[in-house]
């Protein structure tokens, strides 16, 4: 087999290659796969950056003198709250501009590297900068219809005081990432552990978020994915309310569908629910609604909207013990033990899809119904196609709390076709009931045994790669890991998209955007961690130094405190070497070797897990096969006239949540900023110079070189309640009527309370937990790995900083940014033509990994060369 050494010579990076041919089709990511530019086009670039920013701030400073003195003249019923709604607005975009100057300047320092301008600090300059632009366009709505016998005063009312509210939390937000950038060492996203911020998580989680849950939810990703969030977000307000009322999945289903109108027709309920959901809820509520396409009607979902298959079974791998080949010494075995922490040894569930029913594969594993068709047609093929030469192993995403590989049937059908190789995704023991590391014991033991009996899965397994997205991304890392760790065959690929390779509650400029994501909110992430982490969640006033294992110093992984089974097993975090074979192989029945191999002694039966707790474990010994149907199938100024104002510029882009994006570059800021260099502002016009700004951070990076000093970066600080008021009352007399709109970020006390939650723990220091925290030598083992993050996604920075890991150990890596979607995007492959776009890059990673010709002939040879 190549030694990874090998691999990476192959798959070095021919950027070039890869952005002349991926640019046209595969616009999400192929922005942040560009190349850097150098010379003069690189300079115009920035300048670009620069004044797009400027014209931004000008025009919308334009439209509300307008707007304003419009409204001042006409007294209508919404008049008054008109004039205030813009000027309040106005007084958080002035704040904000020079804050925002300062984090432009210095975001290029924290990129992975020179040709993938992203990070949290641009994702936060681009959320900025999209909300600006939202707001712009509806003022200028505004000016078009004011005068209109038609106008729907109430409804541009009510989207710019929603939008009023949004910048005023921006404001918030972006002087929390400021905080963590003060806390943070140069170029790293995320801030030391000796910093541990409390104060950040209390600023954080107070702040009032309903104005991103409401009319305004999800307004920083692309156009195509904004009724998906309006749909989404009603689906879990209204499944909030029936799962407080009903028992029941399909009860529960049912009731939220009738809920479903009120929060669809009233955006701030909606808002008022998901938030108070967010703090409140526990991880069932989670699971409850993160599962809700595995039951009732929702469940034939896959079956309609992807391609149809010809495998796709659900079998149980038999808890045993094996042994394997060692790929470091010939001849070697190393013995591969089943997952045995928390519960006691159980077998995994797993399911094989496959586009044809292949040679090797059992006899009852094609479909029945499809079989029965296909021979009426007489299209059936009486011999099964030869065996693969390769295999995917693919690990689900779901917080480690929720889902399956049915749930991501969808995409996985697609890739079964599109690529044409047996997929086997792995259906994992889910946390809060099986904590860390019984999921990653079950994906390695499942990865092992598909590696020795491959050829019952149709393959020959010359390539394999393991592929996973989210929390199913962090599994394929470290199963890989412990793949080299144990000496045995290491896969050829691992595709991790939108994962977190740091899971504990460290703040870093990306996770700062869960305080807006409409899949990830900060109160369900915590939830993740702690539940995954097996760490029970302390209650105000509680009083945990007795109960929980954050007071250890020991720095074994502790024993979670909730669903433990009487078995004394204990997992050994370090990564030691595996038992090999001979050395006291295991005995399945009371001794057996723990995850690390060392022995472990059973002393009650492993309890099956509670259902809907993941795969039903009951222990049996030969390899079983479920039948399950196969389904077949920008010169402006003040002095602007309102013609002017009302003729489109070309920072007028289609902005309404409903209109088809234009696909402007104005719309990805990430591939203009480049090598930002400090932009000329003099010419914006307003009392709060951008350049002091620009200055004081200048100063604080060359003190920052300054050893000595500890916490070095810092940007300027926002404007006071006391400036914001004098702006605002310079722009207008009037005083607000009905709505008071927050003229400095609202806190809700209310939430503080939940603070309490995030403390550290010895377990969340794993680096089979956090991949991140691995060390060098345990990193070393890794083949070329594909990261495909999401520029707006709160785990963005995860992939940046593991990206710089990578490149520092001289593993290969690919970095791949998809801009304007969401995290999950794979989930929506079916309904956003955007995400189908993301989807065929990670199909295109999969087919090089597995030694194919990318589809379209697009993408080259990407591994950045380190
Ligand atoms: C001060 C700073 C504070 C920082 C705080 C710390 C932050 C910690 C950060 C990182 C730690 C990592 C923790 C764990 C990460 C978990 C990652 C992870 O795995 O997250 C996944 C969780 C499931 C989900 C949300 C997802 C993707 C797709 C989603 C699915 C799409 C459609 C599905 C709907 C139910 C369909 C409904 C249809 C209809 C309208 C009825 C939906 C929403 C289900 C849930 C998934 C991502």
């Amino acid at each position: 087999m190549d030694s990874p050494a090998g691999k990476m010579a192959a798959v070095r990076a021919d950027s070039t290659t890869e952005e002349k041919t991926a640019a046209p089709e595969s616009k999400p990511a192929a922005e942040s796969v560009r190349p850097k530019e150098h010379g003069h086009r690189d300079k115009r670039k920035k300048t670009d950056v620069a004044d797009s920013y400027n014209c931004w701030f000008k025009t919308l400073r334009s439209l509300t003198a307008n707007n304003s003195e419009y409204f001042e003249r006409h007294k209508t019923q919404y008049s008054g709250r008109f004039s205030s709604a813009v000027c309040v607005l106005q007084g958080h975009a002035d704040a904000i501009q020079p804050v925002l100057e300062g984090f432009i300047r210095i975001a290029p320092d924290f990129d992975a590297d020179e040709n993938t301008p992203s990070n949290g600090y641009r994702s936060l300059v681009k959320v900025v900068g999209t909300c600006i632009r939202r707001i712009i366009h509806v003022q200028r709505k505004v000016v078009n219809n004011r005068d209109g016998l038609l106008f729907q005063s109430k409804h541009y009312c009510l989207e710019l005081e929603a939008y009023a509210s949004v910048l005023c939390q921006l404001r918030a937000i972006m002087d929390v990432a400021q905080k963590v950038l003060a806390k943070s060492k140069h170029g790293q996203l995320f801030p030391e552990e000796k910093f541990f911020p409390e104060f950040l998580f209390e600023e954080a989680e107070s702040l009032d978020k309903e104005c991103f849950y409401g009319r305004c939810v999800g307004f920083q990703f692309c156009s195509s994915m904004q009724p998906i969030f309006h749909t989404i977000s009603t689906a879990m307000a209204s499944f909030a309310e029936a799962y407080s009322d009903h028992d029941g999945q399909l009860t529960r289903a049912l009731a939220s569908l009738l809920n479903s109108g009120k929060y669809a027709m009233n955006p701030e309920l909606r808002a008022r629910t998901i938030v108070s959901m967010c703090d409140k809820a526990d991880i069932s509520f989670c699971k409850a609604f993160w599962n809700i396409t595995e039951e009732g009607p929702l469940q034939h979902m896959s079956g309609f909207l992807s391609s149809s298959v010809n495998v796709n079974k659900v079998f149980h791998i038999p808890a045993l013990p094996f042994e394997m080949e060692s790929s470091l010494e010939d001849g070697e075995l190393v013995t591969i033990t089943p997952p045995c922490s928390q519960t006691g040894p159980g077998p995994v569930q797993v399911r094989l899809i496959c586009f044809e029913n292949r040679e090797g594969q059992p006899e009852d594993i094609s479909s029945p119904i499809l079989d029965q068709v296909e021979e009426k047609l007489g299209t059936k093929k009486k011999v099964p196609a030869p065996k693969s030469d390769a295999l995917i192993i693919h690990i689900h995403g779901g917080g480690f709390v929720a889902q399956s590989s049915k749930s991501h049937e969808m995409y996985l059908r697609t890739w079964a076709k599109d690529i044409d190789v047996p997929i086997l995704s792995v259906d994992y023991s889910l946390a809060p009931a099986h904590p860390f590391p019984r999921a990653m014991e079950e994906c390695f033991f499942a990865y092992a045994w598909a590696l020795k009996n491959a050829q019952i899965l149709g393959t020959t397994a010359e390539r394999v790669c393991l592929a996973g997205d989210s929390a199913g991304g962090n599994l394929c890392v470290s199963v890989a890991m412990r793949a080299a760790n144990y000496g045995i065959r290491v896969p050829d690929g691992v595709l991790a998209a939108y994962t977190p390779f740091l899971v504990r509650y460290t703040p870093s400029p990306s996770r700062l955007l869960c305080m807006m994501d409409p899949l990830l909110p900060m109160g369900i992430l915590s939830r993740c961690i702690a539940a995954y982490a097996g760490l029970k969640e302390k209650k105000p006033g509680e009083d945990v130094s007795s109960s929980s294992s954050t007071t250890s110093s020991t720095p074994q992984l502790s024993t979670p405190e909730h669903n433990f089974s009487s078995a004394r097993l204990v997992f050994d975090p370090s990564p030691t070497e595996p038992k090999r074979s001979g050395e006291g192989a295991a005995a399945p029945k009371l001794l057996f070797t723990n995850t690390t191999g060392g022995l472990c002694e059973v002393h009650t039966p492993s309890p099956s897990p509670p259902s809907g707790e993941g795969p039903d474990h009951t222990d049996i010994p030969v390899l079983t096969v479920e039948t399950e149907t196969a389904v077949i199938h920008g010169k402006q100024n003040t002095e602007q006239t309102v013609d002017n104002l009302k003729e489109p510029h070309f920072e007028d882009i289609a902005l309404s949540p409903y209109e088809e994006d234009s696909g402007d570059s104005e719309w990805s800021l990430t591939d203009k900023q480049t090598e930002v260099d400090s932009p000329s502002r003099g010419g914006a016009g307003d009392e709060k110079s951008p350049e002091e700004g620009s200055k004081q951070m200048e100063k604080d990076r060359a003190a920052e070189d300054d050893p000595n000093r500890p916490s070095s970066l810092s940007l300027p600080s926002l404007p006071s309640l006391d400036e914001i008021s004098m702006a605002i009352s310079k722009m207008t007399e009037s005083k607000p009527e009905e709505v008071v709109l927050p003229s400095e970020p609202v806190h809700s006390p209310s939430s503080i309370a939940h603070v309490t939650r995030y403390r550290p723990s010895p377990i969340l220091n794993n680096p089979y937990m956090s991949p991140l925290l691995a060390d060098d030598e345990l990193l070393k083992g890794l083949p070329p790995v594909y990261l495909v993050p999401c520029a707006l996604d709160p785990v963005l920075d995860d992939s940046i900083m593991f990206a710089q890991r990578l490149k520092a150990l001289g593993v290969p890596y690919k970095l791949q940014v998809v801009e304007e979607l969401s995290h999950g995007f794979l989930n929506f492959t079916s309904i956003c033509k955007e995400a189908r776009q993301a989807n065929d890059l990670c199909v295109n990673n999969l087919l090089e990994m597995l030694g194919r010709r990318p589809r379209g002939g697009r993408v080259g040879t990407p591994t950045r060369k380190v």
